[in-house]
């Protein structure tokens, strides 16, 4: 059986991380996508359980006195973390585990473990990011505004990452993220070669 890995996905938000995902999950059903928790509120298209945990400041609180977070950040204002015992059950299984986590968090996750691999996802421009977040329609202008400030801090951050991804065209960012995880699964060290004379 192969190993899994975990696999961080980051970059600002509306940069499309989700879209790209989606597809590439589609596509290679060996992965598990980390449901994460957050103290933020629910937009109208999030699913309970699906796109998120949704749970109160206090109970996210305790989630880290706990220790049941494998990380987790403060991000806009609203707490995100990613809880342990799924991602850990989904390696054991031998499942690569994605992460789409925002830079705070991958960071503590590259320290924790040194074998995940890391992809950041840039917009082609900062024009660009602004006409998607706000073109998604779920976030006000006020905290559109402040994602988008956040943004230029993360994409400083992206020296951090094995991998950086421009999100131009999905169709590309698609392939390249393929790309990604099909040299990383051919890597030597993730692939013992157990070769017998009698095989
Ligand atoms: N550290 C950390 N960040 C997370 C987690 N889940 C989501 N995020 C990040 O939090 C940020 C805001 O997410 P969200 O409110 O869903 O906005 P969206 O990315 O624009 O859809 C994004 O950068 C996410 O990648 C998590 O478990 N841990
Ligand atoms: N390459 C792209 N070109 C144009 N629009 C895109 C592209 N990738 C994503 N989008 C759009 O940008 C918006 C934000 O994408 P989303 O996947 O929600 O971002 P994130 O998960 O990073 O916040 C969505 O409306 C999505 O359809």
């Amino acid at each position: 059986m192969s190993q899994g890995r975990i696999i961080i996905v980051s970059g600002p938000s509306g940069v499309g991380k989700g879209t790209i995902l989606r597809t590439v999950m589609q596509q290679r059903e060996s992965l598990h996508y980390s449901v994460s928790a957050t103290s933020r509120p629910m937009r109208p298209e999030d699913r309970e359980g699906v796109s998120y945990y949704f749970v109160s400041r206090e109970r996210f609180e305790e989630m880290i006195a706990a220790g049941e977070l494998l990380e987790h950040a403060c991000y806009a204002g609203n707490y995100y973390g990613t809880p342990l015992r799924p991602v850990e059950e989904a390696l054991a299984r031998g499942e690569s585990v994605v992460l789409e986590i925002d830079v705070q968090g991958a960071l503590q996750v590259m320290q924790r473990r040194p074998d995940a691999i890391s992809v950041f996802i840039a917009p082609p421009s900062y024009a660009e990011l602004k006409r998607r977040l706000a073109g998604r329609g779920d976030t006000p202008p006020d905290i559109a505004a402040r994602r988008l400030h956040i943004a230029l801090e993360e994409c400083r951050q992206a020296k951090h990452y094995q991998y950086t991804i421009i999100n131009d065209s999905v169709g590309h960012a698609v392939q390249e993220l393929e790309a990604v995880l099909t040299a990383e699964a051919c890597r030597t060290s993730y692939r013992p070669l157990n070769l017998k004379e009698e095989d």
